[in-house]
């Protein structure tokens, strides 16, 4: 089995931000999701703190990128979902990003046609929203405010492991395990403080995986809140602090890793299916 663990603390922390506390962050209560009769996602119900990891693992088909979807709005859900104690059930998916609530997705979706940098000064700018009106008529404001974004999204691709050699390539020319951090990054822009993070150890392996590993157990040490949907079992084992487990929608198991792994249904249901 390949170690994911982490470095110590004083590795891993860096910068650290400390969380307020370990308010609940994102609560979600029985959402379920429908495509046309076909029910893929059952009164889905959990929360996540300020400073921790969830897991969500369960086998192909289980309803964890539809769970990602109903969260943030993305297909239509019944159930209520709810940050730092707002309901948000009506909030588009930008205003969710507003918010502090964003999500990275299985396949890397970056602009293709720009740089590495340009795409994480990008990501700033969604957060921070744009008006023609005010970038016609104030073209020197525009202009700081772009210098400012360059600096601070060269400086997050620094802090998350993308070193300057590689800001002027375009993503698709990244090492693999880059790009899936370039997602992470893409995603955090200037601050989320809840990530939902969709399989990030998708293809990557060996020492990549380790810094993988460090940079979630960082962002949770910094005091955000993490959603981890993986199908790496040794890296969900290892990082989070707990596991929800999906079968065909349903959540068979919910609780700390080792509790989860011993569960005769999760067992039959999905990591029996594994060796
Ligand atoms: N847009 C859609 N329309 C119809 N069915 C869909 C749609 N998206 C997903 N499904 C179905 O819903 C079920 C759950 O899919 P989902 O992608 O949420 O599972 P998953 O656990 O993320 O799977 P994987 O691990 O393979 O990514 C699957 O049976 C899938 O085929």
């Amino acid at each position: 089995m390949t170690s994911v663990t982490p470095s110590t603390p004083e590795q891993v922390m860096g910068d650290e931000r400390k969380s307020k506390s370990g308010a609940v962050a994102l609560s979600v209560e029985g959402v379920s999701v429908k495509y046309g009769a076909f029910t893929a996602l059952t009164d889905l119900t959990f929360h996540v703190d300020d400073g921790e990891i969830l897991g969500i693992i369960g086998p192909n088909g289980a309803g964890k990128s539809s769970s990602f979807a109903a969260i943030t709005n993305s297909v239509k859900r019944s159930g209520s979902v709810t940050l730092y104690g707002e309901e948000v059930d009506r909030a588009s998916t930008q205003r969710l990003s507003r918010l502090g609530l964003r999500r990275t997705f299985q396949q890397n979706s970056f602009f293709a046609e720009l740089t590495v940098l340009e795409n994480a000064m990008a990501s700033f700018q969604l957060a921070e929203g744009s008006s023609l009106l005010k970038s016609t008529l104030t073209p020197w404001v525009e202009a700081r405010q772009r210098e400012s974004r360059r600096a601070s999204a060269k400086a997050l691709l620094i802090e998350f492991g993308i070193p300057e050699r590689y800001h002027a390539m375009q993503p698709d020319d990244l090492p693999h395990g880059l790009q899936r951090v370039l997602s992470i990054v893409v995603s955090y822009g200037s601050g989320s403080r809840v990530l939902l993070v969709d399989e990030p150890g998708a293809g990557v392996g060996g020492e990549d995986m380790k810094d993988l590993a460090e940079l979630l157990v960082r962002l949770k040490r910094q005091g955000m809140a993490l959603v981890l949907i993986e199908h790496h079992m040794d890296l969900v084992m290892e990082i989070c602090d707990r596991i929800l487990v999906l079968d065909r929608g349903a959540t068979i198991a919910h609780g700390a890793p080792a509790m989860v792994q011993r569960d005769p249904a999760v067992l039959e249901a999905y990591l029996g299916k594994t060796t």
